[in-house]
């Protein structure tokens, strides 16, 4: 999702007017200046220059480990659309290592206060200023980190560095090459031997609870893993329950590659494939005709690297994988982060009923209906849909009509969560105190799950559609708690930058190696809020630091604040204000949630 930065509308002073908007700010951040023609500031929604593509031979250096964006002087320059490194720099092996509650990572220390707000301004100067941000389009985009990152897999304890492998697979492929003691040699089919093997081992979560698990052989290792779980689960679903499952493996081509003096040729693609359900790629007509007719396939969004379309009840993101060509100016994804993509949006789905953790759910993640692996030319009516589209919106991403026959891609079913926060208009205070106490309850659950952190909560990753309810249920440590919501529906998107223990792995996405990330203009929250994760997280993005989710919050609130309108009163604003105050002492959001602020939007119920 393309994210603006807030610049000044023509005829402000950006001086003046900023200065009065944002004084009130704890940071006291000035917006920079970016006159306009005349030397005056404009709003409108940078378009970048069309060029042709990329050619990857005219890129810069690629660094070992880390990747690295060739995109120079493409479309994608910017440091709002792309990061210009993102790489997998390292994968921690933890053969057998049980998960452990984290250590404090040595370089973590206290961080001095920051500074208090001091000036306050009126409600009316505010009020004038809405007005005139909601009149103008905006003229630069906030970053929208790369997702040209890849997954990093980690792990607290006993970990050394292996590049360039992600999955569980791979690590236990690693573990039984550096004899790491994890009981008896086990073959890959192995690990994906049917429930009726699986029985009695416990799954440790992050938050402690027990769960029943299906493993019966090196348990401590191997089938505690969601993903090895999914393969599991996706190879019964392709029948082939009742088949020798070394002779099934073989069919994925996954036995062949999975002896010890294979192992580094274990696929990431046919994984990618069995965590999908195929033994090969679909064709796009069939993954879309089984939502809606081809015709009826409309756009509506599009990412650096997903194109979101309607199909049906549901919206499917199409994101390319594996090829050469540059896609927006960027490097295409790997089936191996793919991988750990697939990983955390199921791991995140089992909030939804509860699972794995019964003490925490919720339904606000957006759910991942399904994965498939499509291969060719972009279909003729995902065109149409994206040339509508292009004509009505200006698309920034390059025509699709390049991809060649053999381009790959991963089609993400999604649940429809509705428009984002950008361009959905907010009616009134509950609404816009609804949304808060909806993200801030969904990350509390999400925290106490799974030590989960969004790390890239920006206006284009949460969606909002309307509903008849009134009252949304979260469970949070076992409390049942109803949420108000005045009849608003909150989906959280996008993934990518996020952190989670699923209870044997961590995955997080290693920004250290995104400089461009933390350059964004000053004074923009987005950009500040990356910086101030940077600092909470003193650039180890391994580690579990709850209080980004917080930074997040704080972010919204100003977003409700100084980018949106709606019917409010002064005592609402001054509401916000203090809210985004206290915030600001709040090590997580499982604190936050307690604020008053939310106090009369949450009862606890009995179920
Ligand atoms: N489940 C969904 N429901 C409704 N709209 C969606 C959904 N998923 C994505 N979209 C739309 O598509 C846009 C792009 O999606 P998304 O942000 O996930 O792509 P991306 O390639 O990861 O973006 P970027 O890399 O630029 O952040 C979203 O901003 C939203 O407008």
């Amino acid at each position: 999702m393309h994210n603006p930065v807030l610049v000044l509308p023509p005829g402000r002073s950006s001086a003046d007017l900023w200065s009065e908007i944002v004084a009130g700010d704890e940071e006291q951040e000035r917006l920079p200046q970016q006159p306009g023609p005349g030397g005056q500031a404009i709003y409108r929604r940078r378009k970048q220059e069309k060029v042709g593509k990329q050619n990857a031979a005219t890129g810069k250096s690629v660094v070992h480990v880390a990747r690295v964006s060739l995109a120079a002087n493409g479309k994608r320059v910017s440091w709002n659309r792309s990061l210009s490194t993102r790489g997998r720099t390292s994968i921690a092996v933890t053969a057998c290592v049980h998960h452990r509650p984290e250590q404090k990572h040595a370089r973590r220390k206290a961080k001095p206060p920051l500074p208090k707000a001091k000036v306050m301004h009126s409600f009316e100067k505010e009020r004038s200023y809405f007005q005139e941000v909601d009149a103008f389009e905006l003229l630069e985009e906030s970053p929208s980190p790369k997702k040209s990152g890849t997954w990093v897999v980690g792990n607290q304890t006993d970990s050394f560095v292996i590049p360039h492998l992600s999955s569980r697979l791979e690590k236990w492929l690693i573990s039984k090459k550096l004899n790491h003691g994890c009981g008896p040699s086990s073959t890959l089919s192995k690990i994906l031997e049917t429930p009726a093997m699986f029985s009695g081992a416990k799954l440790e979560t992050p938050s402690g609870s027990l769960l029943q698990n299906n493993s019966s052989m090196c348990p401590s290792l191997i089938c505690k893993n969601d993903l090895e779980r999914h393969v599991h689960s996706q190879l019964i679903k392709l029948e082939l329950k009742d088949e020798d499952l070394e002779e099934a493996v073989r069919k994925l081509s996954l036995a062949s590659t999975c002896d010890t003096s294979e192992g580094d040729n274990w696929n990431p693609f046919t994984a990618l494939l069995a965590v999908c359900g195929q033994t090969a790629p679909s064709n796009f007509v069939d993954v879309f005709s089984k939502f809606c007719a081809p015709s009826d396939i409309i756009k509506i969004g599009e990412g650096t690297f997903g194109e979101a379309f309607k199909a049906g009840n549901y919206v499917c993101k199409v994101v390319p994988i594996d090829g050469d060509l540059r896609v927006n100016g960027e490097v295409q994804k790997r089936s191996e982060e793919l991988l750990e993509e697939a990983v955390l949006s199921q791991t995140l789905n089992r909030l939804r009923e509860g699972k794995d953790d019964a003490c925490n759910a919720c339904t606000t993640f957006i759910q991942t209906i399904d994965l498939k692996v499509c291969q060719g030319t972009y279909d003729v009516e995902l065109i149409r849909a994206w040339e509508d589209w292009d004509e009505k919106n200006g698309s920034e991403n390059d025509h699709p009509k390049e991809f060649p026959e053999k381009q790959c891609y991963v089609v993400f079913v999604l649940e429809h969560g509705g428009k984002d926060l950008e361009s959905f208009v907010l009616l009134n205070f509950d609404e816009a105190r609804s949304l808060l106490v909806q993200v801030a309850a969904a990350l509390a659950v999400a925290e106490a799950a799974y030590e989960f952190e969004h790390r890239d909560l920006h206006w284009g990753n949460i969606l909002l559609s309307r509903n008849d309810s009134r009252m949304l249920n979260f469970m949070l440590e076992g409390k049942h708690v109803n949420v108000k919501t005045f009849g608003l529906c909150i989906s959280i998107i996008d993934f990518t930058l996020s952190r989670i223990n699923t209870g044997q792995d961590i995955l997080f996405l290693d920004l250290s190696s995104d400089p461009y990330l933390f350059k964004g203009p000053k004074g923009d929250k987005q950009s500040e809020t990356y910086r101030k994760m940077k600092e909470v997280t003193e650039d180890y993005w391994e580690g579990s630091f709850p209080k980004t989710n917080v930074l997040w919050l704080v972010y919204l609130v100003d977003i409700l604040l100084l980018k949106k309108s709606f019917e409010r009163s002064s005592k609402d604003e001054r509401e916000l204000r203090s809210l985004k105050k206290r915030l600001d002492k709040y090590g997580s959001t499982k604190e936050a949630i307690f604020d008053p602020f939310f106090a009369d939007l949450l009862v606890e119920s009995a179920v």
